[in-house]
């Protein structure tokens, strides 16, 4: 089976992105894996895939894979590719696009100079939703990792999160403490690891480890669940911009029980075509 697909970018976090609306498309997690293999493969941090809605009121529903072959709820950088690829395929002449996903939905504005606008939805805190192993809601999590005590604020995007704060991201141990909590017993689907220096109360520097496809250059889910953390803490205003690997990305949180808003840019890098 022949297959057209576009490469696409939010910030460096890379996708291959299909349209299944008007091809036919199988893909099991063994595909997946061995499309985002970068040596023999086309090479991605996620796949999404382009599906008609389930529901009238919604435009259209895309799907999420990681690298590693696993389907998940929700892509901050994925939801903005997203947007930018169904306009500039001609799917959709709307500015203002409804997509289902595993999750729900998510609500993205498509602005000038490629800059999209997602409303991510409202975060979830209580541990047993994230999902996180806990007696009860906390801000801080003191978590253990081979003898070494972790304080970590969990946050549910749809997809789950644990974020600590460190006092330089470019000496924390991403490599090592990343899988280790990635896959720690306490988070029973795994979790996405974001470790935050503060760099102002409107700015922070970010790198995250991402379930099922290691660390990222940016992960925009993950740039959300940090400004949770870090407003629960007292730390950060509403409005924050989140330093990451591959840019920057403007994040608004008014406060529990609201939405948050991501602004950001997605970029278009080739079409190809692929036997599967
Ligand atoms: N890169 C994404 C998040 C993709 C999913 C994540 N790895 C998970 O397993 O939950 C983003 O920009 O949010």
């Amino acid at each position: 089976m022949l297959v057209r697909f576009t490469k696409m970018h939010g910030l460096g976090n890379d996708f291959m992105v299909i349209d299944a609306l008007s091809q036919r498309v199988r893909l099991t997690p063994k595909i997946v894996r061995k499309l985002a293999d970068r040596h023999t493969g086309i090479g991605f941090d996620q796949l999404l895939l382009v599906e008609p809605p389930s529901r009238p009121d919604m435009d259209f529903r895309y799907r999420i894979y990681n690298a590693d072959g696993s389907e998940v709820e929700h892509c901050g950088n994925g939801a903005r590719c997203f947007g930018r690829f169904v306009r500039e395929r001609r799917l959709t002449v709307k500015d203002e696009i409804h997509v289902e996903t595993a999750r729900g939905q998510a609500i993205l504005y498509l602005l000038p100079d490629r800059q999209v606008d997602v409303d991510m939805g409202v975060p979830e805190l209580r541990p047993a939703e994230v999902p996180f192993s806990a007696e009860q809601q906390a801000v801080v999590y003191p978590v253990e990792v081979d003898g070494e005590t972790i304080e970590l604020s969990v946050v549910s995007m749809g997809n789950p999160h644990g974020v600590l704060l460190v006092d330089d991201v470019d000496t924390a141990a991403v490599e090592t403490l990343g899988p280790a909590l990635e896959a720690h017993p306490r988070f029973p689907k795994k979790a996405n690891i974001g470790f935050m220096q503060v760099i102002n109360r409107g700015e922070i520097r970010l790198r995250v480890y991402e379930r099922g496809a290691g660390e990222t250059l940016a992960c925009g889910t993950g740039a959300c669940a940090a400004v949770v953390a870090g407003r629960l803490r007292g730390l950060l205003d509403e409005e924050v911009l989140v330093h990451l690997p591959g840019g920057e990305l403007r994040i608004r949180w008014p406060g529990e029980g609201s939405s948050l808003r991501m602004t950001g840019p997605a970029a278009t890098v080739y079409e190809g075509q692929i036997y599967l």
